[in-house]
């Protein structure tokens, strides 16, 4: 959302960006044009459930996400003073569904960007199916590999749940979808225009497109130099960087799994994740001996990295990722292989799209259990890293080709001038 502002005050638009306050201190950095973008922090009411302090979904496991969909709610009074006194002509929303009505009240018009695959979107919201119907694929899905097989199909079950006051998850993301003006997704023709076109089928509406909406590189911070020195011990190409997004918190033992995982590649290795469960460092979460064994080769952290630069740096040769959507368009947009790690529905339908319709990653294979084991984890790497595998050869082919057919021709600035002159039409 912050990238689109500022791609939106590139063009000389102001911006009232709406956040609780923890994640002002994580966006501020990124605001390249504060004289534009202007934030107004809300404050996130405490819910029984919810954890004190805890206001954005990096604070708390998956499993409580409807505690906080709650106190998002009741920020509502809030959002609507800000309405009141900005009067904005457009409102920006995903999971406040509340927001067409406010929009209406106060004369704005209101626009749904989801920033999660248009593939996980046509497969799972049809106007007219109930969610119980969709372990199948609607009618005229257009595609048999981006889809949920087996016992994946449970992952399902959370749309049904209550996510918020009084709506379910599915009814929550429905109603924003049928009720707002414009619905606009943070991707691309060139990777998803067939689900694209099945979305614009089934809502009978035109879906405007942002592009990948990544932030502009020279405008961050330089890598850590901590890191920087850290990687440039290494061969070009050589390191394998793993990182689970900001919402997986692991079972020790699946922990301990992806570590073991890491030191069976043989290769260098840098994991950054949260301490598992139970665990308040990840030191004391480790495998017996993990330490001593790989300390020439690997380290485990258990803070946040800057990825995008990260994975920019010549000495990383793979990336291992649970296929979060900012953390897919990431992974295309570089030049590492790429393995893939989904944990919830939604990332499994950006690993199929990744894996399986375009070819340019592996997947590592689930076990029965639902986790992964160490050898699969390796395995995959190995598939990908190994000199001169079939496997590793046309992911790494397919790969560089797609990256270069979105770079070259300017396609991806394309996107976002063509969406703010859109939204500049509609109002
Ligand atoms: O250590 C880190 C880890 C992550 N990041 C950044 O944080 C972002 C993570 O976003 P992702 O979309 O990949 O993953 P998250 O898990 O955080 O996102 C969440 O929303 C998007 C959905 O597709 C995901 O399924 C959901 O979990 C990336 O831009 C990544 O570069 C860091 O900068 N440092």
């Amino acid at each position: 959302f912050l990238h689109l502002a500022n791609k939106l005050a590139e063009k000389g638009h102001k911006i009232t960006f709406l956040l609780p306050k923890k994640a002002l201190k994580q966006l501020e950095p990124l605001n390249l044009f504060p004289e534009c973008i202007v934030f107004h922090t809300l404050t996130i009411p405490s819910v029984d459930g919810l954890p004190d302090g805890a206001q954005t979904t990096a604070d708390i496991p998956i499993t409580l996400g409807g505690f906080l969909a709650s106190a998002m709610d009741r920020t509502r009074g809030q959002v609507e003073e800000a309405v009141r006194l900005g009067k904005p002509d457009l409102i920006f929303f995903d999971f406040a569904h509340w927001i067409p009505e406010v929009a209406k009240e106060y004369g704005a018009k209101c626009v749904n960007f989801l920033t999660i695959s248009a593939a996980c979107v046509a497969i799972s919201f049809v106007p007219g199916r109930s969610p119980d119907e969709l372990t199948v694929p609607p009618p005229g899905y257009p595609s048999s590999k981006v889809v949920l097989r087996g016992q994946e199909t449970n992952f399902l079950s959370f749309l049904s749940y209550p996510f918020g006051d009084g709506v379910t998850f599915y009814e929550r993301i429905m109603t924003g979808l049928v009720k707002c003006d414009v619905i606009s997704i943070r991707t691309c023709q060139e990777i998803e225009g067939i689900f694209c076109d099945f979305i614009e089928r089934e809502f009978q509406r035109k879906v405007l497109l942002t592009g990948p909406m990544l932030p502009e590189p020279d405008n961050i911070k330089p890598l850590e130099d901590r890191w920087h020195q850290w990687l440039n011990r290494f061969e070009p190409g050589s390191v394998v960087y793993c990182s689970l997004g900001s919402q997986i918190i692991l079972e020790k033992e699946e922990f301990q799994e992806l570590c073991l995982g890491m030191e069976l590649t043989g290769l260098p290795f840098l994991v950054a994740v949260k301490p598992p469960k139970g665990a308040s460092t990840i030191q004391e979460a480790l495998p017996e001996g993990f330490e001593d064994r790989v300390k020439e080769r690997g380290v485990v952290w258990g803070e946040g990295v800057q990825q995008p630069l990260i994975l920019a740096h010549p000495s990383i040769g793979c990336f291992v990722s649970h296929c979060g959507f900012g953390s897919m368009w990431e992974s295309l947009l570089n030049d590492c292989q790429i393995v893939f790690i989904p944990h919830l529905g939604e990332q499994i339908f950006n690993t199929r799209l990744m894996s399986e319709e375009l070819e340019v990653s592996v997947e590592v294979k689930r076990e029965e259990t639902g986790w992964f084991s160490k050898e699969n984890i390796s395995g995959a790497v190995r598939s990908v890293m190994d000199n001169d595998t079939e496997l590793g050869n046309l992911v790494r082919r397919n790969h560089a080709k797609l990256k270069e057919s979105l770079l070259s021709s300017g396609i991806i600035s394309g996107y976002a001038n063509k969406y703010v002159e859109a939204l500049e039409k509609l109002v």
